[in-house]
């Protein structure tokens, strides 16, 4: 459908199949979010299940609910709950510590699974967490190992016999670029290379099937389009066929083979258990697991068509308002969030702020609006356009 005005905006959120989920979650009239892309809006289910779990479990059981109420295996059951969100089989995700801690788990895991290969391939422009982890593993633990950051133009052909992984985003955090993960992993193979991919701006809003694509390690944010929480846990995927050979540097107890031995030595869980390190923010797992319930209860071609009208509809009108728009207008190379360029972005983003609209800026000139499926309705782009225009030539 074409929009040609606010009404036919009203029209498409009255046929909106995925309309009614937004009263899931407890959302203010104003200001709109348009940055669920750094931390989702919290689930009414949430709430009641916390108030729950505290006044249940914790008040009623205190250490024993560890047991009594299933707490241990959270990490486990969360994560697979998250794998069938990402196409993964259930065995090969975990839910415990945060994207970057992760990350860096699994990088050093790579390079174990890859030896006498020294090179960490990466995007110049990746999240710089990621970029710092790596820079982390090579100056702390592997300083035999050398990153090379490229242009994501060059990956392709700076992959060579040295390469032992590449890290990369699948959806760009500033453009919202969404890579194309089955061809990249066959590429990185095809050269013995292994590849670990951030799902942080992917994982809920586009569709990812991890198996399917031939991936070997993933990482991904809980408090984006996860809906778990400020602080939720991340979680971790390892591809079953590298399980019985991966061993990451951080060896706690809770990856112990059997944690309550208490044994002197430490023996690596079997299976994905094994990338657990201690306890789990056991309070933010249970609030990621009523994000993902959530998201795992929604059709996922329904969320991925909605999300790109929403942002290719954006896209159209912030240039109709005469902006920069710097997110591909593509829709197989779009993630969940558009930017446009702008000089002056913090003034842009402020300018929006004051009129009800909560964007961010990425420095040095992007204005980001991440478009979440599940809480924005057409009504809601159309507005912060016609706001972006205001701004614009104010
Ligand atoms: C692409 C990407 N990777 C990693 C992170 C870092 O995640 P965490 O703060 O959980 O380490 C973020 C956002 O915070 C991100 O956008
Ligand atoms: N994790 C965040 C936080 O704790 C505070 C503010 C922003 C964030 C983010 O998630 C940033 C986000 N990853 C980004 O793509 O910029």
């Amino acid at each position: 459908m074409r929009v040609g005005d606010r009404a036919d905006c009203l029209a498409l959120d009255a046929a909106d199949e995925l309309g009614a989920l937004r009263e899931e979650f407890d959302l203010p009239q104003r200001p709109v979010f348009l940055n669920g892309n750094s931390l989702g809006p919290p689930p009414r289910a949430t709430w009641h299940r916390l108030s729950k779990v505290v006044r249940e479990q914790w008040r009623a059981d205190m250490n024993s609910a560890w047991w009594k109420h299933g707490w241990l295996d959270l990490p486990r059951t969360v994560g697979d709950r998250v794998g069938r969100l990402v196409g993964a089989a259930p065995g090969q995700t975990v839910v415990g510590e945060s994207t970057s801690v992760n990350l860096f788990k699994l990088l050093c895991a790579a390079l174990e699974l890859n030896p006498g290969r020294r090179t960490v391939l990466t995007d110049a422009g990746n999240f710089p967490s990621d970029l710092y982890i790596a820079d982390g593993v090579v100056r702390h633990v592997r300083p035999d190992v050398r990153v090379r950051r490229v242009e994501a133009h060059a990956l392709a052909g700076a992959l060579d016999e040295d390469t032992a992984v590449v890290v990369l985003s699948h959806v760009d955090y500033r453009t919202g670029e969404l890579l194309p993960m089955r061809e990249i992993n066959r590429r990185a193979h095809a050269a013995g290379s292994l590849v670990l991919w951030d799902l942080a701006h992917s994982a809920g809003v586009v569709p990812v099937g991890l198996d399917a694509d031939g991936t070997d390690l993933a990482v991904g944010c809980g408090y984006k389009y996860l809906n778990g929480g400020p602080g939720a846990p991340g979680y971790l995927y390892v591809a079953a066929r590298l399980l019985p050979r991966v061993e990451q540097p951080v060896t706690g107890w809770l990856g112990h083979a059997e944690p309550f031995a208490f044994e002197a030595g430490y023996r690596p869980a079997d299976g994905v258990g094994r990338l657990l390190t201690g306890c789990p923010p056991l309070l933010s797992l249970v609030a990621l697991e009523e994000g993902v319930r959530l998201a795992g209860n929604v059709d996922t071609r329904l969320v991925r068509a909605k999300s790109l009208a929403l942002t290719g509809l954006f896209a159209e009108l912030a240039e109709r308002a005469g902006a920069q728009v710097v997110s591909p207008r593509a829709p197989q190379r779009r993630g969940g969030h558009v930017s446009v360029r702008h000089p002056d972005a913090e003034r842009i983003a402020k300018g929006l702020a004051g009129e009800g609209f909560m964007a961010e800026v990425r420095v040095p000139d992007l204005i980001r609006v991440g478009l979440s499926p599940l809480s924005v309705r057409y009504v809601d782009v159309w507005d912060a356009a016609a706001a972006l225009g205001r701004v614009l030539t104010a």
